[in-house]
C-alpha cells in the first residue's frame, strides 16, 4: 500500500537524523522538505524567528495549536528550560500517530503533552485535566479560521495572563486576516508583525507576536 507523506516524512527522520538529538531532527525534516517533498512545518526560515521568540520568552507553560508531524514541536522543546512543559493539540489521528514517533526519536517525550482531539474541546480543559494555570506562550499553527476563535476561548477560560504571548504561523499565507485585525486593533494587545517566507518557498509569509496585555 501506498505511503503516506507524513510516513515518508518520519522515515527520512530516522533514516538521517540521531536519536535523542532534536536540532538533528529538526534538521532532516528541513533537507527532506526542501529536497523531497514540501510539507506544512513551520520550517527553518520562520523557524528561526520562533527559536528567537521562545529563547526570549523562556516560558515553562506552553501551548501549540497544531501539531502536524512535530516539527515545531520538536524545535519549540528542545529549547525549553528543564521543568518546562508544552502541551500540543492535534485531531488528525494519523499525524498524531506520526508526531508521537518524531517526538520520541528527538528523546523529547518528558517535556510534551500531544493531545488528540480539537482544540475547541481541549482548550477549555486545560485548567482540570492538565493543571494549567496560564500560559506563557501559544504557538498558533492549527486551521486559520480557528485562531481567533480559539484566542478568544483562552481568553475566556482564564488561559492568558499579563504578558502571555501568541506567536501566529502564516497570517500573510495562506493568511488570517480576522484574527490579524483583532490582535492588532483591539486594546488587550500589543503586537509586532516578522516577515518571512511561507516554509521552504519564496512566497511572502511571516509571524505575528502579541502581548497579551491583561
Ligand atoms: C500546519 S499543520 C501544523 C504544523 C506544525 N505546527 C509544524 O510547524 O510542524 C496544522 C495542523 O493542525 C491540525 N489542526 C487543524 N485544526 C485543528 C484543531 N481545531 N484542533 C486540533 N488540531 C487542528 C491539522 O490536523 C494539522 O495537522
Ligand atoms: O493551510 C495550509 C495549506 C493549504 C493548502 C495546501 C497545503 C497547506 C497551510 C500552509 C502553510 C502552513 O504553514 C500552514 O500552517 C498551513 N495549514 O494548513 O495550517
Ligand atoms: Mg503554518
Amino acid at each position: 500500500t501506498q505511503s503516506t507523506r507524513p510516513q515518508r516524512l518520519l522515515h527520512a527522520v530516522q533514516k538521517n537524523a540521531t536519536r535523542g538529538d532534536p536540532r538533528s531532527v529538526v534538521k532532516a525534516i528541513d533537507n527532506f522538505c526542501r529536497q523531497k517533498e514540501w510539507a506544512m512545518n513551520v520550517g527553518d526560515e520562520k523557524g528561526c524567528i520562533l527559536d528567537s521568540v521562545v529563547s526570549e520568552v523562556n516560558p515553562v507553560t506552553v501551548l501549540e495549536l497544531g501539531t502536524y508531524c512535530g516539527y515545531s514541536t520538536v524545535r519549540i522543546a528542545s529549547l525549553l528550560p528543564p521543568h518546562a512543559k508544552l502541551i500540543t493539540l492535534e485531531f488528525n489521528p494519523d499525524y498524531a500517530k506520526i508526531a508521537r514517533q518524531v517526538i520520541a526519536w528527538a528523546g523529547l517525550e518528558d517535556k510534551i503533552q500531544l493531545v488528540e482531539g480539537p482544540s475547541g474541546e481541549w482548550i477549555p480543559k486545560m485548567k482540570e485535566q492538565f493543571g494549567v494555570k496560564t500560559f506563557d506562550l501559544v504557538f498558533l499553527d492549527h486551521w486559520k479560521d480557528r485562531y481567533l476563535p480559539d484566542t478568544k476561548l483562552l481568553e475566556d477560560c482564564g488561559l492568558l495572563r499579563k504578558g502571555s504571548i501568541l506567536l501566529a504561523d502564516n497570517v500573510i499565507c495562506p493568511g488570517t486576516p480576522d484574527y490579524l485585525e483583532y490582535v492588532r486593533n483591539s486594546p488587550r494587545y500589543k503586537s509586532q508583525y516578522f516577515k518571512s517566507h511561507l516554509e521552504y518557498t519564496k512566497v511572502e509569509d511571516g509571524l505575528e507576536k502579541s502581548v497579551f496585555l491583561g
